[in-house]
Protein backbone atom coordinates (compact mmCIF):
# COMPACT_ATOMS: atom_id res chain seq x y z
CA UNK A 1 0.00 0.00 0.00
CA UNK A 2 2.45 3.09 1.17
CA UNK A 3 4.91 1.63 -1.79
CA UNK A 4 2.15 1.79 -4.30
CA UNK A 5 1.46 5.76 -2.52
CA UNK A 6 5.13 5.98 -2.86
CA UNK A 7 5.20 4.86 -6.84
CA UNK A 8 2.25 7.32 -7.62
CA UNK A 9 4.20 10.48 -5.84
CA UNK A 10 6.79 9.49 -7.76
CA UNK A 11 4.71 9.26 -10.87
CA UNK A 12 3.17 12.26 -10.39
CA UNK A 13 6.45 14.48 -9.80
CA UNK A 14 7.91 13.13 -12.81
CA UNK A 15 5.08 13.97 -14.97
CA UNK A 16 4.96 17.74 -13.37
CA UNK A 17 8.77 17.77 -14.19
CA UNK A 18 8.29 16.53 -17.96
CA UNK A 19 5.05 19.05 -18.35
CA UNK A 20 7.08 22.18 -17.09
CA UNK A 21 10.32 21.00 -19.14
CA UNK A 22 7.76 21.05 -22.55
CA UNK A 23 6.60 24.28 -21.69
CA UNK A 24 10.03 26.02 -20.91
CA UNK A 25 12.26 26.95 -23.93
CA UNK A 26 15.79 26.03 -22.17
CA UNK A 27 16.62 22.63 -20.33
CA UNK A 28 20.20 21.15 -19.72
CA UNK A 29 20.26 20.03 -23.40
CA UNK A 30 20.99 23.96 -23.72
CA UNK A 31 23.77 24.29 -21.34
CA UNK A 32 21.54 25.52 -19.20
CA UNK A 33 21.63 24.48 -14.95
CA UNK A 34 18.85 25.50 -13.65
CA UNK A 35 19.91 24.93 -10.13
CA UNK A 36 23.11 26.97 -10.46
CA UNK A 37 21.25 30.29 -11.83
CA UNK A 38 18.71 29.46 -8.58
CA UNK A 39 21.83 29.21 -6.28
CA UNK A 40 23.33 32.82 -7.72
CA UNK A 41 19.68 35.16 -7.55
CA UNK A 42 19.59 33.89 -4.33
CA UNK A 43 22.14 35.85 -3.29
CA UNK A 44 19.98 39.48 -4.31
CA UNK A 45 17.41 39.38 -1.68
CA UNK A 46 14.65 41.93 -2.00
CA UNK A 47 10.54 42.64 -2.48
CA UNK A 48 8.07 39.46 -3.41
CA UNK A 49 5.45 38.67 -5.80
CA UNK A 50 2.23 37.82 -4.25
CA UNK A 51 -0.67 35.89 -5.84
CA UNK A 52 -4.18 36.01 -4.26
CA UNK A 53 -6.74 33.20 -6.29
CA UNK A 54 -10.18 34.99 -5.97
CA UNK A 55 -13.25 32.68 -6.18
CA UNK A 56 -14.30 34.61 -9.02
CA UNK A 57 -11.25 31.97 -10.81
CA UNK A 58 -9.07 35.18 -11.30
CA UNK A 59 -5.77 35.57 -9.66
CA UNK A 60 -4.78 38.90 -8.35
CA UNK A 61 -0.44 38.64 -9.49
CA UNK A 62 1.44 41.68 -7.36
CA UNK A 63 4.91 42.90 -7.96
CA UNK A 64 5.99 44.01 -4.89
CA UNK A 65 9.00 45.63 -4.25
CA UNK A 66 7.62 49.42 -4.18
CA UNK A 67 10.78 51.36 -2.95
CA UNK A 68 12.44 50.91 -6.57
CA UNK A 69 9.74 51.05 -8.88
CA UNK A 70 9.26 47.25 -8.61
CA UNK A 71 12.07 46.50 -10.13
CA UNK A 72 12.97 42.66 -10.00
CA UNK A 73 15.94 41.35 -7.91
CA UNK A 74 17.11 37.72 -7.68
CA UNK A 75 14.29 36.43 -5.20
CA UNK A 76 11.58 38.03 -6.84
CA UNK A 77 12.96 36.53 -10.17
CA UNK A 78 12.69 32.79 -8.17
CA UNK A 79 9.66 34.07 -6.55
CA UNK A 80 7.74 34.54 -10.03
CA UNK A 81 8.86 31.19 -10.77
CA UNK A 82 7.27 29.63 -8.06
CA UNK A 83 4.01 31.43 -8.35
CA UNK A 84 4.17 30.08 -12.28
CA UNK A 85 4.22 26.62 -11.02
CA UNK A 86 0.96 27.28 -8.60
CA UNK A 87 -0.64 29.02 -11.43
CA UNK A 88 -0.34 26.38 -13.68
CA UNK A 89 -1.30 23.71 -10.91
CA UNK A 90 -4.73 25.79 -10.38
CA UNK A 91 -7.20 24.00 -11.88
CA UNK A 92 -10.53 26.52 -11.22
CA UNK A 93 -8.16 29.44 -12.72
CA UNK A 94 -9.76 30.99 -15.32
CA UNK A 95 -7.77 34.90 -15.51
CA UNK A 96 -4.78 36.84 -13.98
CA UNK A 97 -4.16 40.32 -13.58
CA UNK A 98 -0.39 41.02 -12.91
CA UNK A 99 0.33 44.86 -11.26
CA UNK A 100 2.56 46.46 -9.42
CA UNK A 101 2.38 48.10 -5.79
CA UNK A 102 2.50 51.83 -5.65
CA UNK A 103 1.02 52.85 -8.49
CA UNK A 104 3.79 51.81 -10.99
CA UNK A 105 4.10 48.63 -12.62
CA UNK A 106 7.69 47.46 -12.95
CA UNK A 107 10.95 48.80 -13.77
CA UNK A 108 12.97 46.13 -15.04
CA UNK A 109 15.64 44.10 -13.60
CA UNK A 110 17.25 45.87 -10.28
CA UNK A 111 20.04 47.79 -11.84
CA UNK A 112 22.26 46.26 -8.69
CA UNK A 113 21.86 43.09 -9.67
CA UNK A 114 22.32 44.01 -13.62
CA UNK A 115 25.69 45.21 -11.98
CA UNK A 116 26.86 42.30 -10.14
CA UNK A 117 26.31 39.95 -13.06
CA UNK A 118 27.44 42.10 -15.53
CA UNK A 119 29.41 39.03 -16.78
CA UNK A 120 28.22 37.95 -20.13
CA UNK A 121 27.80 33.75 -18.80
CA UNK A 122 25.76 35.06 -15.80
CA UNK A 123 23.63 37.46 -17.72
CA UNK A 124 22.54 34.39 -20.08
CA UNK A 125 21.79 32.49 -17.37
CA UNK A 126 19.60 34.90 -15.77
CA UNK A 127 18.38 35.98 -19.27
CA UNK A 128 17.27 31.70 -20.03
CA UNK A 129 15.46 31.57 -16.47
CA UNK A 130 13.38 34.73 -16.86
CA UNK A 131 12.12 33.49 -20.63
CA UNK A 132 12.03 30.16 -19.28
CA UNK A 133 9.65 31.74 -16.40
CA UNK A 134 8.13 34.29 -18.83
CA UNK A 135 7.21 31.46 -21.77
CA UNK A 136 5.45 29.55 -18.60
CA UNK A 137 3.31 32.48 -17.89
CA UNK A 138 2.20 33.52 -21.34
CA UNK A 139 1.65 29.57 -21.74
CA UNK A 140 -0.66 29.22 -18.78
CA UNK A 141 -4.00 28.32 -19.25
CA UNK A 142 -5.29 31.43 -18.13
CA UNK A 143 -6.66 34.96 -19.81
CA UNK A 144 -3.78 37.30 -18.43
CA UNK A 145 -3.82 40.73 -18.51
CA UNK A 146 -1.20 43.39 -17.48
CA UNK A 147 -2.51 46.52 -15.94
CA UNK A 148 0.19 49.01 -16.58
CA UNK A 149 -0.25 51.68 -13.71
CA UNK A 150 3.27 54.52 -13.98
CA UNK A 151 5.47 52.75 -15.54
CA UNK A 152 6.60 49.53 -17.33
CA UNK A 153 10.41 50.16 -18.12
CA UNK A 154 13.34 47.46 -19.31
CA UNK A 155 12.23 44.08 -18.02
CA UNK A 156 9.12 45.58 -17.10
CA UNK A 157 7.75 46.25 -20.47
CA UNK A 158 9.51 42.84 -21.93
CA UNK A 159 6.94 41.15 -19.20
CA UNK A 160 3.67 43.16 -19.98
CA UNK A 161 4.45 41.44 -23.72
CA UNK A 162 4.33 37.75 -21.41
CA UNK A 163 0.54 38.48 -21.26
CA UNK A 164 -2.48 37.90 -23.46
CA UNK A 165 -3.74 41.71 -22.90
CA UNK A 166 -2.99 45.42 -21.73
CA UNK A 167 -4.68 47.86 -19.66
CA UNK A 168 -2.94 51.10 -18.92
CA UNK A 169 -3.89 54.00 -16.55
CA UNK A 170 -4.24 57.85 -17.28
CA UNK A 171 -0.34 58.81 -17.49
CA UNK A 172 1.54 55.45 -17.22
CA UNK A 173 4.07 54.69 -19.88
CA UNK A 174 5.51 51.64 -21.31
CA UNK A 175 9.48 51.96 -22.47
CA UNK A 176 11.40 49.58 -24.11
CA UNK A 177 15.00 51.50 -22.35
CA UNK A 178 17.35 48.26 -23.29
CA UNK A 179 19.35 50.15 -26.01
CA UNK A 180 20.23 52.81 -23.60
CA UNK A 181 21.45 50.61 -21.81
CA UNK A 182 23.96 48.90 -24.47
CA UNK A 183 21.00 46.04 -24.74
CA UNK A 184 18.79 44.57 -26.14
CA UNK A 185 15.43 42.72 -25.02
CA UNK A 186 16.39 39.57 -22.98
CA UNK A 187 13.15 38.45 -21.41
CA UNK A 188 11.87 37.51 -24.59
CA UNK A 189 9.99 40.59 -24.81
CA UNK A 190 11.69 41.46 -28.30
CA UNK A 191 9.95 38.50 -30.34
CA UNK A 192 6.95 38.83 -28.33
CA UNK A 193 6.72 42.36 -29.05
CA UNK A 194 7.15 41.65 -32.75
CA UNK A 195 4.30 39.39 -32.74
CA UNK A 196 1.78 41.75 -30.83
CA UNK A 197 2.82 45.16 -33.08
CA UNK A 198 4.50 43.59 -35.99
CA UNK A 199 8.24 44.01 -36.55
CA UNK A 200 8.04 47.71 -38.46
CA UNK A 201 6.54 48.91 -35.32
CA UNK A 202 9.09 46.92 -32.59
CA UNK A 203 11.67 48.18 -34.66
CA UNK A 204 10.72 51.77 -33.64
CA UNK A 205 9.93 51.23 -30.49
CA UNK A 206 13.25 49.27 -29.66
CA UNK A 207 15.67 51.07 -31.72
CA UNK A 208 14.30 54.84 -30.67
CA UNK A 209 13.46 53.13 -27.30
CA UNK A 210 10.42 55.19 -27.41
CA UNK A 211 8.02 56.52 -24.98
CA UNK A 212 4.78 54.59 -25.27
CA UNK A 213 1.92 56.54 -23.67
CA UNK A 214 -1.72 54.99 -23.44
CA UNK A 215 -2.70 56.64 -26.46
CA UNK A 216 0.27 54.86 -28.82
CA UNK A 217 -0.07 52.13 -27.15
CA UNK A 218 -3.80 51.90 -28.19
CA UNK A 219 -2.86 53.13 -32.04
CA UNK A 220 -0.10 49.73 -32.13
CA UNK A 221 -2.51 47.65 -30.88
CA UNK A 222 -0.08 47.07 -27.89
CA UNK A 223 -2.58 48.12 -25.44
CA UNK A 224 -6.66 46.86 -25.23
CA UNK A 225 -7.72 50.12 -22.99
CA UNK A 226 -7.28 52.97 -21.27
CA UNK A 227 -8.56 52.74 -17.98
CA UNK A 228 -10.90 56.11 -16.18
CA UNK A 229 -8.80 56.01 -13.27
CA UNK A 230 -5.57 56.45 -12.03
CA UNK A 231 -5.35 54.80 -8.06
CA UNK A 232 -4.73 51.44 -7.63
CA UNK A 233 -8.13 50.55 -6.12
CA UNK A 234 -10.24 51.93 -8.86
CA UNK A 235 -7.51 50.71 -11.40
CA UNK A 236 -7.63 47.06 -10.04
CA UNK A 237 -11.42 46.85 -10.06
CA UNK A 238 -11.88 48.42 -13.64
CA UNK A 239 -9.48 45.79 -14.61
CA UNK A 240 -11.34 42.80 -12.87
CA UNK A 241 -14.38 43.96 -14.90
CA UNK A 242 -12.52 44.28 -18.08
CA UNK A 243 -11.29 40.77 -17.66
CA UNK A 244 -14.95 39.06 -16.62
CA UNK A 245 -16.32 39.77 -19.84
CA UNK A 246 -13.81 37.14 -21.12
CA UNK A 247 -13.77 34.56 -17.86
CA UNK A 248 -17.59 34.25 -17.17
CA UNK A 249 -18.26 30.67 -17.54
CA UNK A 250 -17.37 27.46 -16.72
CA UNK A 251 -13.39 27.08 -15.91
CA UNK A 252 -12.98 23.98 -18.67
CA UNK A 253 -14.15 26.27 -21.63
CA UNK A 254 -12.56 28.69 -20.87
CA UNK A 255 -9.38 27.32 -20.49
CA UNK A 256 -9.64 25.93 -23.50
CA UNK A 257 -9.84 28.62 -25.06
CA UNK A 258 -7.13 29.98 -24.06
CA UNK A 259 -4.85 26.77 -24.71
CA UNK A 260 -6.37 26.84 -28.60
CA UNK A 261 -5.54 30.58 -28.67
CA UNK A 262 -2.16 29.74 -27.86
CA UNK A 263 -1.36 26.57 -29.77
CA UNK A 264 -2.40 28.50 -32.94
CA UNK A 265 -0.51 31.69 -32.00
CA UNK A 266 2.79 29.29 -31.22
CA UNK A 267 2.30 26.24 -33.91
CA UNK A 268 2.92 25.74 -37.71
CA UNK A 269 -0.92 24.98 -38.68
CA UNK A 270 -1.06 21.66 -38.82
CA UNK A 271 0.11 20.89 -35.14
CA UNK A 272 -2.26 24.04 -34.30
CA UNK A 273 -5.49 22.04 -36.02
CA UNK A 274 -4.08 18.89 -34.19
CA UNK A 275 -4.32 20.29 -30.97
CA UNK A 276 -7.70 22.32 -31.38
CA UNK A 277 -8.97 18.98 -32.42
CA UNK A 278 -7.70 17.35 -28.90
CA UNK A 279 -9.03 20.22 -27.06
CA UNK A 280 -12.27 20.23 -28.76
CA UNK A 281 -12.33 16.53 -27.78
CA UNK A 282 -11.60 17.28 -23.95
CA UNK A 283 -15.10 19.20 -24.55
CA UNK A 284 -17.58 17.44 -26.81
CA UNK A 285 -20.04 15.69 -24.59
CA UNK A 286 -18.63 16.84 -21.30
CA UNK A 287 -20.30 18.52 -18.24
CA UNK A 288 -20.75 22.17 -19.72
CA UNK A 289 -21.33 20.94 -23.28
CA UNK A 290 -24.26 18.76 -22.14
CA UNK A 291 -25.86 21.13 -20.11
CA UNK A 292 -25.72 24.04 -22.66
CA UNK A 293 -27.36 21.55 -24.75
CA UNK A 294 -30.75 20.65 -22.15
CA UNK A 295 -31.00 24.08 -21.93
CA UNK A 296 -31.49 24.38 -25.44
CA UNK A 297 -29.95 28.17 -25.51
CA UNK A 298 -30.70 30.56 -28.55
CA UNK A 299 -27.85 33.07 -29.32
CA UNK A 300 -30.37 35.93 -30.40
C1 LIG B 1 16.81 42.11 -19.55
C2 LIG B 1 16.39 43.08 -18.48
C3 LIG B 1 16.81 44.49 -18.80
C4 LIG B 1 16.53 45.49 -17.71
O1 LIG B 1 15.47 45.52 -17.16
S1 LIG B 1 17.77 46.56 -17.31
C5 LIG B 1 17.02 47.71 -16.20
C6 LIG B 1 16.17 48.71 -16.94
N1 LIG B 1 15.60 49.67 -16.09
C7 LIG B 1 16.17 50.86 -15.82
O2 LIG B 1 17.25 51.15 -16.31
C8 LIG B 1 15.40 51.78 -14.93
C9 LIG B 1 16.30 52.83 -14.29
N2 LIG B 1 15.47 53.75 -13.58
C10 LIG B 1 14.96 54.83 -14.15
O3 LIG B 1 15.16 55.11 -15.33
C11 LIG B 1 14.10 55.72 -13.31
O4 LIG B 1 14.32 55.40 -11.95
C12 LIG B 1 12.59 55.54 -13.66
C13 LIG B 1 12.19 54.07 -13.65
C14 LIG B 1 12.32 56.15 -15.03
C15 LIG B 1 11.74 56.26 -12.61
O5 LIG B 1 12.13 57.59 -12.48
P1 LIG B 1 11.50 58.50 -11.32
O6 LIG B 1 10.02 58.39 -11.40
O7 LIG B 1 12.11 59.83 -11.44
O8 LIG B 1 11.90 57.79 -9.98
P2 LIG B 1 13.38 57.60 -9.36
O9 LIG B 1 14.39 57.55 -10.44
O10 LIG B 1 13.58 58.58 -8.26
O11 LIG B 1 13.24 56.10 -8.76
C16 LIG B 1 12.75 55.82 -7.47
C17 LIG B 1 13.78 54.93 -6.80
O12 LIG B 1 13.75 53.67 -7.50
C18 LIG B 1 15.07 53.33 -7.89
N3 LIG B 1 15.01 52.50 -9.10
C19 LIG B 1 14.20 52.68 -10.14
N4 LIG B 1 14.41 51.73 -11.04
C20 LIG B 1 15.36 50.91 -10.55
C21 LIG B 1 16.00 49.74 -11.01
N5 LIG B 1 15.68 49.18 -12.21
N6 LIG B 1 16.92 49.17 -10.24
C22 LIG B 1 17.25 49.69 -9.06
N7 LIG B 1 16.69 50.82 -8.56
C23 LIG B 1 15.75 51.40 -9.31
C24 LIG B 1 15.76 54.67 -8.10
O13 LIG B 1 17.15 54.53 -8.06
C25 LIG B 1 15.20 55.45 -6.93
O14 LIG B 1 15.87 55.08 -5.76
P3 LIG B 1 16.50 56.21 -4.79
O15 LIG B 1 15.31 57.03 -4.36
O16 LIG B 1 17.45 56.99 -5.65
O17 LIG B 1 17.13 55.44 -3.70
Amino acid sequence: MVISMWKNLLQTMKERILQQRRMSVYNQAHGYEEELVKKQLQQFAGGSINLTKEDSGIGILTLNNPKIMNAFTGTMMLELQERVTELENWKDGKGLIIYGAGNTFCSGSDLNVVKAISNSQDGMNMCMFMQNTLTRLMRLPLITVALVQGKAIGGGAELITACDFRLMTPGSEIRFVHKLMGLVPGWGGGARLVRIVGSRAALKLLSGATRVDPERALHLGLSEETLSSSDEAGALEEARAWLSQYTEGPASVIRATKEMVAAGRELLLEAALRTEKDIFGTLWGGPANLQALATRPKHK
